[in-house]
């Protein structure tokens, strides 16, 4: 049987078509071994649209405070903008990919957390419509975007999304791609392992800080909760050849 591979193509990323060209073509040839389920943000695409709209946001520990106006933009970004080029970019490599959301099939069930507005932090996830497409032979791309129990929709940080999904699905592996060589320490050189007991420390003295935060917190409860492999590596090196950070017991 064919192993599951959950990976996060972080937003940071689509602002490089060379790094997103490469991932692209080689996420075909991995999906010819694994399955995989694509999980995407797209948080410099989401900044580029809310500055066309006027309307102003900000980070909390790496979290968006996203307010009804804003949440529009969210979804047209991710939604309307990274998940179609993604969708569009895999099915150029022969990949039979379908973008779809959290929302959609009521996949990721979230938890309105109030303080940031509309944002929501996945606590069910339904597995039924991505069983139904990876079983069909489809890679589902799925962007950020969720419901609260209600239908409500709400803006995930999608290194959360993924890490629910993988978990979800006992997935082998998760990978979080992103923009940086893996978690770097204070000198700038990548920490090559990181156990979770240590990921506190790292949060706490700001070697670790903002996007970087929902990512490890991401790797931790996916170690705990029995993924084997759990990585944050260096996008623009790609998935053939891993480099990065491998997140331990
Ligand atoms: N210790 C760290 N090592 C590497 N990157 C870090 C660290 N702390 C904070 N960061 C920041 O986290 C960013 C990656 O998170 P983010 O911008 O959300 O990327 P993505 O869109 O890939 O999820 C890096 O570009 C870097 O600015
Ligand atoms: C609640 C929250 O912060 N949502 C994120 C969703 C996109 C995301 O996570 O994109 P990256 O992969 O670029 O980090 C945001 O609004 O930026």
């Amino acid at each position: 049987m064919k192993t599951l591979s959950v990976i996060k193509f972080g937003g940071s990323l689509t602002k490089n078509p060379a790094a997103q060209n490469k991932f692209l073509k080689e996420l075909a040839v991995v999906a010819k071994k694994e399955n995989i389920i694509l999980v995407h943000g797209g948080g410099p695409e989401i900044n580029a649209l809310l500055e066309k709209f006027e309307i102003k946001s900000k980070f909390v520990n790496g979290l968006r405070y996203t307010d009804a106006a804003a949440l529009e933009v969210v979804e047209l970004a991710l939604s309307g903008k990274v998940n179609r080029a993604l969708t569009t970019g895999l099915i150029k490599n022969k990949v039979n990919a379908v973008g779809i959301s959290g929302k959609d099939g009521a996949s990721v069930i979230c938890k309105q957390k109030k303080e940031l507005g509309c944002v929501g932090e996945p606590v069910k996830v339904n597995k039924k419509l991505i069983e139904v497409l990876t079983k069909a032979g489809f890679l589902p791309v799925i962007a950020s975007i969720a419901a609260d129990k209600a239908g409500n929709i709400l803006n995930v940080n999608a290194d959360s999304l993924a890490t629910a999904i993988a978990v979800a699905f006992k997935a082998h592996r998760l990978i979080f791609l992103t923009d940086v060589a893996g978690v770097l320490d204070k000198n700038k050189k990548t920490i090559k392992q990181i156990k979770v007991k240590n990921i506190n420390a790292l949060i706490n003295d700001k070697t670790i800080t903002g996007g970087m935060i929902p990512k490890i917190k991401g790797c931790a409860s996916a170690v705990k909760s029995g993924v084997k492999e759990v990585l944050i590596i260096d996008g623009v090196k790609g998935i053939l050849k891993i480099q990065g950070t491998i997140i331990k017991k």
